[in-house]
């Protein structure tokens, strides 16, 4: 961005083009928009499809690699097509390319997991047996954790192919973040939002982080004003944890930090992909040592870690963490 948005110049939005994306992009959008007093024809949306987008019969941590769903809008970024980007910082790789920086954060949604089903009202009220799907790791370990009983199903898609599948009867109950259904308006499928103590969410669920080119001084500028500093201090403090973890996308993690003031309170769980370990601990300190107690955390659980763990989610354990 070379001068201040207007009608003429529009500001470029990237996003994905999920109906979630979409949602996203619009609220940082109109966020923009009433900041700063501008037309939303100063704002254009630019939809970049992404790997994750492209293949959809795969679990998408056998397709590997990182960034599947921001590497071609990071290089949209960086070839000066787009001029901010929009993610689920859920999503994110761990470190974002040179040039690049996330500083700006919307104020940050539910970060709960859903229980959706047509039958059951919760867990506990599963059948031992029953078929429950989904494909992330860690909500896969974190129910074979907790119910080893529970016969676990491969299941992708948005949410209306999730529902489909569950009217088909490929399985009785799924998971989906209560921050996607809430920004869709679907939050007439969730049967019970599921607290952390039960399910420890994943690190940056329900934040929304916006990306921008480093020295890009417009950019910064328009998105300070729309930055949430409570959502920073939480999701920097659980993304350092998560980055000493090396956050591939083959390992289960789970992190949360809650403020209290100036109090930050990290927790963090990780897993045995097949549920038979989980290891978890916490920090408290000043938030603004989040990052720092993040990397603490992090340290702890690898040291308490099993050689098994490390040969089976394939991460080092003595690789030393890239800088904060
Ligand atoms: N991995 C997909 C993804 N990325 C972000 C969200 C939901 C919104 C959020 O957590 O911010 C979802 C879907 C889901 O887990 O239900």
């Amino acid at each position: 961005m070379d001068a201040h948005p207007s009608p003429e110049r529009p500001l470029r939005i990237g996003t994905r083009g999920s109906p979630l994306a979409l949602a996203q992009a619009h609220e940082t959008r109109d966020r923009l928009m009433a900041a700063h007093a501008l037309p939303e024809a100063a704002f254009e949306i630019h939809v970049i499809k992404t790997t994750g987008d492209r293949v959809l019969d795969r679990p998408l941590r056998e397709i590997g690699g990182k960034g599947l769903f921001t590497r071609e809008i990071e290089d949209a970024l960086l070839d000066r097509a787009i001029d901010i980007a929009v993610h689920s910082m859920k999503d994110m790789p761990v470190l974002q390319p040179d040039g690049l920086v996330i500083d700006c954060y919307l104020p940050r949604e539910d970060v709960r997991d859903a229980f959706v089903s047509r039958r059951f009202g919760s867990i506990a009220e599963l059948p031992a047996g029953t078929a429950v799907g989904s494909s992330s790791l860690r909500r896969r370990a974190q129910l074979a954790h907790r119910r080893p009983d529970l016969q676990l199903v491969e299941f992708r898609g948005n949410v209306q192919t999730r529902m489909r599948k569950l009217d088909e009867g490929v399985a009785a109950a799924t998971f989906l973040a209560m921050a996607g259904l809430t920004r869709l308006g679907m939050l007439e499928v969730v049967r019970g939002a599921i607290e952390p103590e039960e399910m420890l969410p994943a690190v940056a669920q329900g934040a929304i982080g916006v990306e921008r080119r480093k020295g890009d001084e417009i950019a910064a500028g328009l998105l300070a004003a729309i930055a949430d500093q409570p959502t920073a201090l939480r999701v920097e403090s659980e993304r350092a944890y998560l980055r000493r973890l090396d956050g591939s996308c083959q390992t289960p993690i789970a992190g949360l930090a809650l403020l209290d003031g100036d109090q930050l309170w990290l927790r963090g769980e990780i897993l045995l992909p097949d549920g038979s370990l989980s290891i978890t601990g916490e920090r408290r300190g000043l938030a603004a040592d989040g990052p720092a107690l993040g990397l603490d955390l992090a340290e702890e659980l690898l040291s308490r870690a099993p050689q098994s763990f490390f040969e089976l989610i394939g991460i080092d354990p003595d690789r030393t963490s890239p800088p904060v």
